[in-house]
């Protein structure tokens, strides 16, 4: 059975990267992915809004939709201070299965739980099965038809605070069009948008910041 292309990130950073070093990791699949084979990964030019988005809520209980290779998970973790964690949604296992062994090699997995199951499953078990009680982030970056959704599941089950941070991907491409016009007409969000392009392309994309005003 040929492998997939998952298989051959994780192939190529557990060949190419150095262990417990999470910069390695994010830039061994930022080469792999921009000279050898395109993957949605957020990348390193929307990487570094991510950044800058964590360092300044300097979080310690982040939530992530979308795990896929566990990219993301890498350098959200590595941003987080003693005793902060990352919980990361991840619906389809061949990816969890990656992504666990990604965040490990990356040396995060102490900082970061992977839950394996659809968002509006696993977030209605978050204050009760994960012991949370309010999110102080969120990287939104699964289905971009669950976007609006999960974000007012996430209300529902009280989970966001005044303060709370959601920063959502592929504003543009591929687009989340019900979550922007659900969100920026929500009087109980600050929103901003920050312009940038699509991982690994020339393609503009966009990043949208929503801070929950409670
Ligand atoms: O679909 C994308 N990302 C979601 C993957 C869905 C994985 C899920 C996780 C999960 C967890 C819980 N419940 C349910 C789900 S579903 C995605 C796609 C592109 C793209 C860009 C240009 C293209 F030509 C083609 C694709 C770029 C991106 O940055 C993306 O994030
Ligand atoms: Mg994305």
């Amino acid at each position: 059975m040929n492998q997939s292309k998952e298989r051959r990130i994780l192939n190529f950073v557990l060949q190419n990267a150095v262990r417990g070093d999470p910069c390695s990791v994010m830039e061994t699949i930022d080469k792999y992915c921009s000279e050898k084979e395109w993957a949605m990964n957020v990348g390193d030019v929307k990487g570094v809004i991510l950044d800058k988005t964590v360092e300044e809520i300097n979080p310690k209980v982040a939530l992530e939709l979308g795990t896929y290779c566990g990219y993301s998970a890498v350098r959200i973790a590595r941003l987080l201070k003693a005793g902060a964690r990352l919980l990361t949604v991840e619906f389809n296992p061949e990816f969890a299965a990656i992504a666990k062994q990604m965040i490990e090699f990356a040396g995060v997995q102490d900082k970061v739980k992977l839950l394996e199951g659809p968002s509006e499953v696993i977030i209605p078990q978050l204050k009760k099965k994960y012991e949370v009680d309010t999110l102080d982030f969120v990287f939104v970056d699964h289905w971009k038809d669950r976007y609006a959704p999960d974000t007012i599941l996430l209300q529902e089950c009280s989970l966001l605070r005044k303060g709370s941070v959601l920063l959502a991907d592929n504003i543009i491409f591929p687009g989340a069009p019900e979550f922007v016009k659900y969100i920026r007409n929500n009087p109980r969000f600050q929103c901003s948008t920050y312009l940038s392009h699509l991982e690994y392309m020339k393609v503009q994309d966009a990043m949208e910041k929503a801070v929950f005003l409670g």
